[in-house]
């Protein structure tokens, strides 16, 4: 017995995008737990900030100026994210906006840190916006990487964008970066 109705047409076959969750990625998995610990993304099912990082196949593990990497993330504002009233802080936007791209250069090229960055509010979040956060990260040379994102509503609203220079971590940093901490 079927409930669809003869005439009806068969639904669309779901169409494979690419996009995974980043630790389904052999770099992916390294950088996933790094931001299990991040200030950005180490509540996943707190009042602050949600997010959720894909990544696209194609793009790991390097990225070329005719095959940029791709990462992505889902985030939501909640209500401890208040920066101007029932409205997120412009640090939670610039820290989101900050580690994604920073994720992005890592996915791409290898682990990362920010020299520079430059971020426009183009509009006010709303606390308990869902919105998507899209990456670009450039060819790196040897010593930095450029690398954009943005993030925008489901209404297709761009609330910010910003532009980074990353630094690629290598032997002249080694041990400048290690975990620990109080
Ligand atoms: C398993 C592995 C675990 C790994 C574990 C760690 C993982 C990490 C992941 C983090 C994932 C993301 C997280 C969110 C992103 C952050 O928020 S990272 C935190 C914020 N950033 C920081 O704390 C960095 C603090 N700054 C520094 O430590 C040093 O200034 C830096 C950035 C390492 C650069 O120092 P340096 O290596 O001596 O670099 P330097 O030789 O001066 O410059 C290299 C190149 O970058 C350019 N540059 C440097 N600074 C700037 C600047 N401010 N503006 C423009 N260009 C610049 C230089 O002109 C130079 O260019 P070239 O001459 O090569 O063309």
């Amino acid at each position: 017995m079927t409930l669809t109705p003869p005439d009806t047409p068969p639904a669309p076959a779901a169409v494979d995008d690419g996009w995974r969750p980043l630790d389904a990625h052999p770099v992916g998995r390294t950088i996933a737990a790094f931001a299990t610990r991040s200030f950005v993304a180490n509540d996943p099912h707190g009042d602050r900030l949600r997010i959720r990082y894909e990544a696209r196949a194609a793009a790991v593990p390097h990225a070329t100026a005719a095959q940029p990497a791709e990462l992505r993330a889902e985030v939501w504002f909640g209500p401890k994210a208040e920066g101007p009233p029932g409205h997120a802080h412009g640090g939670s936007v610039a820290a989101v906006l900050d580690e994604a791209m920073g994720l992005a250069v890592w996915l791409a090229h290898r682990a990362a840190v920010a020299a520079h960055i430059e971020v426009d509010f183009r509009n006010p979040v709303p606390l308990g916006l869902t919105g998507r956060v899209e990456t670009t990260a450039g060819p790196a040379d040897e010593r930095k990487s450029s690398v954009s994102a943005r993030l925008v509503g489901p209404d297709g609203t761009v609330y910010g964008e910003a532009t980074g220079i990353f630094v690629l971590l290598g032997e002249r940093h080694a041990g400048r970066f290690r975990g620990g901490g109080a």
